[in-house]
């Protein structure tokens, strides 16, 4: 292999030669390295090398002649050895003392060297054997130039020859692209040996050397195992402890494939947000949270911690997945409701106001109605919206865990508790806005609990004993009638009037009617359907019950989406035979109500009519599900569909009221009136 090969050219063949001497003893004999001198203005000969270190500018033209047209030239700068610098250190301030060199030039390059390393406060005249007028002073200070020091000088302080600076190593290493890592230990030691006037250089190498050998300390240190990829998923470098969790011994898996060696699809590898997996390796549940590291310049690599987790972690990872599944970044806008009925833009409306107050709301609604879309709506048009939207499901947790999500908990508050304890929600939540779902599925136990940390603004960590302030606007959802539940003393009446203070109702589906082939049109496209729905189709989705409402009506788009049909007839609805059938033969009897004829002697009417008037009678509403129930302990078997489709009939003739929602029926004075003539 071709050795590198370095020029120094130099007025003066013996100031080459300390030069050649440290750059040599630095690269350990690794460079070539020839000096080649200059005499009468002329080089000698043509310079044939992979780089030029000149010693000072005023030789830059002439080197060029001579050298090869693409090779570089750089100056050398010098400066003083740290011994050198030792013997003028401790000079009183205010010393006058003649700096002795070979010519003006290098006397004052010489002096301006040791003002720039610190000796601001002592006075130094230049001296020079052609000098003509010098002050006569005692002392003087030399680089190695003890023969021209005029006589009359009493002290000679000799700071020994000018050295190479660190600059101009680094430099050389830079310029023939040389392992800057190999030498990074090198350059420290350099950098101690010398003095160096270029602070920035001295202030990077020393403390970015410090910073690296904590990071490689704290690297090899940690628990858990760290690994670094690059844009291509290969392993740039890797924590001990994370090759002893993949390779179960010690190997290296630097160069591998992040892939291969976890076993995971290519694009789990790049994301772009950071995510946790759960992964199986060696026998062991390894927790890995993947993070992209586009700010740190690794392009789309990243970095990977690894850790293994116990049967206890596992759990609260899995409840934290839960919560965190829903986020803790808002993610819906007002335009993500879908729907120009009145019902669903008035309900817009009183979000939107809602949302410039700090009060506690409680949105009620049945399943699937988008709840959760308006809590997002309701936070991301507060000026809360710059902060967390936390979500939690109140019904997804068993009772001691949902507590612990909540508020948190210290270290060794219980038996599995994690080392450093855990944030609560509440406190994750801090300045932004808590979604607690499905709130009737609370406990009564943390009722109480809730309801102190609402009032108080406070919270304390399960096992802690400090007590923390925290702003954070709650809104609570549910598909349950709360009241119902306070009743039953299932549900704290003061909790719920605290929760309620701003109560957003939610319609349902059916009591937009409108809306059904809007919100279906949307999904159609957003799910890329090309199918289109038949009369009949229609027809039945306009009467059907939507008893799931949005959500159930966008599974039937995606089911459809997915059939690759471009009609969808009756028979691909995927419900039973018998409910269609039901929601058509209604659909024809409404279509023709105008010529049904109702035989009221027909005793199913005037069944259904005496129950709502026992109801009536005891100021109660009724649904079609508790109609049903009624009926059945007369020996009608009736379904909820069919309960609908005779009440509709009903209302027709003005007999019944039928409520909005879940609102329930009621029978009306006229019905009253005809079931007494009956
Ligand atoms: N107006 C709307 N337009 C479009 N999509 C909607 C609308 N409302 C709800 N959705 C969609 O319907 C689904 C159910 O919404 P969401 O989860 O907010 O309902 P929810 O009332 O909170 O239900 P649950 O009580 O079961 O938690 C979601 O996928 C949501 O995106």
């Amino acid at each position: 292999m071709k050795r590198i090969k370095l020029t120094i050219v130099s007025v003066d063949k013996k100031i080459a030669e300390g030069y050649k001497q440290d750059i040599e003893k630095f690269f350990n004999g690794t460079i070539e390295i020839e000096i080649s001198s200059i005499e009468k203005h002329e080089i000698i000969k043509e310079i044939d090398a992979d780089l030029i270190l000149i010693s000072t500018y005023s030789i830059f033209r002439l080197v060029k002649q001579y050298a090869s047209k693409d090779c570089e030239i750089i100056k050398i700068n010098t400066t003083l050895s740290k011994k050198g610098y030792e013997k003028i250190r401790n000079l009183p301030v205010g010393t006058n003392a003649l700096l002795v060199n070979v010519g003006p030039s290098t006397a004052t390059e010489t002096i301006s060297l040791l003002y720039n390393i610190g000796r601001k406060d002592i006075e130094l005249y230049p001296y020079y054997p052609e000098i003509k007028e010098y002050p006569k002073l005692d002392i003087a200070i030399t680089p190695g130039e003890v023969k021209i020091i005029p006589n009359s000088v009493k002290t000679i302080i000799d700071i020994g020859n000018r050295v190479t600076d660190v600059s101009t190593i680094l430099n050389i290493i830079t310029k023939l692209n040389l392992n800057k890592e190999k030498y990074k230990q090198k350059i420290l030691e350099y950098c101690n040996e010398t003095i160096t006037a270029n602070y920035g250089i001295r202030y990077i190498v020393t403390e970015n050397y410090e910073l690296e050998n904590q990071l490689d300390m704290l690297f090899e240190n940690l628990n858990e195992g760290i690994i670094i990829y690059d844009e291509s998923g290969i392993i740039k470098d890797s924590s001990g402890s994370a090759n002893k969790l993949i390779m179960n011994d010690y190997q290296n898996i630097v160069g591998e494939k992040v892939k291969d060696i976890l076993f995971i699809n290519e694009n789990e590898v790049h994301v772009l947000n950071t995510v946790e997996k759960v992964l199986k390796i060696n026998q062991n549940d390894i927790i890995a949270t993947i993070v992209p590291a586009k700010k740190v310049g690794l392009n789309n690599g990243g970095i990977i911690i690894l850790k293994k987790f116990s049967d206890v972690e596992r759990k609260m990872h899995e409840h934290r997945q839960m919560v965190m599944g829903k986020g803790h970044k808002s993610k819906y806008r007002l335009n993500d409701i879908i729907g120009s009925s009145q019902e669903i833009k008035k309900c817009k409306q009183i979000a939107i106001r809602m949302a410039k107050s700090e009060s506690s709301v409680l949105i009620t609604g049945e399943s699937g109605t988008g709840k959760e879309i308006f809590a997002h709506i309701i936070h991301n048009n507060s000026k809360r919206r710059d902060n967390q939207f936390v979500a939690v499901n109140c019904s997804s947790f068993p009772e001691n865990l949902l507590e612990s999500e909540l508020f948190g908990y210290e270290e060794g508050a219980f038996t599995g508790a994690k080392k450093g304890g855990k944030q609560g929600l509440f406190e994750i939540a801090h300045g932004g806005t808590l979604f607690l779902d499905e709130i009737g599925e609370i406990p009564i136990h943390l009722q109480n609990r809730l309801l102190r940390v609402l009032q108080e603004q406070e919270v304390m960590r399960i096992g802690g004993d400090n007590v923390m302030h925290i702003d954070v606007r709650i809104i609570a959802a549910t598909n349950i009638d709360l009241e119902k539940r306070i009743k039953e003393g299932q549900f704290r009446k003061d909790l719920y009037y605290r929760l309620s203070v701003l109560p957003l109702s939610v319609p349902s589906l059916r009591e937009r009617e409108n809306d059904i082939f809007e919100i279906f049109e949307y999904y159609r496209k957003k799910y890329k359907g090309k199918f289109a729905l038949s009369d009949e189709v229609k027809y039945f989705f306009k009467n059907y019950g939507w008893d799931g409402n949005i959500r159930e009506l966008k599974n039937y788009v995606e089911y459809f989406a997915n059939l690759e049909k471009l009609i969808i007839e009756k028979n691909d609805i995927p419900i039973s035979n018998i409910e269609k059938q039901d929601v058509l033969k209604f659909h024809e009897g409404v279509n023709n109500i105008e010529n049904t004829k109702v035989n009221f002697e027909e005793e199913l009417y005037t069944i259904i009519l005496k129950i709502l008037y026992t109801y009536y009678r005891q100021k109660k509403k009724i649904g079609r599900k508790q109609m049903s129930i009624e009926l059945e302990k007369q020996n009608i078997c009736m379904s909820e569909q069919e309960v609908r489709n005779y009440l509709k009939i009903l209302e027709h003739y003005g007999y019944v009221e039928i409520g909005i929602g879940r609102g329930g029926t009621k029978i009306t004075q006229n019905g009253v009136n005809k079931i007494s003539k009956l």
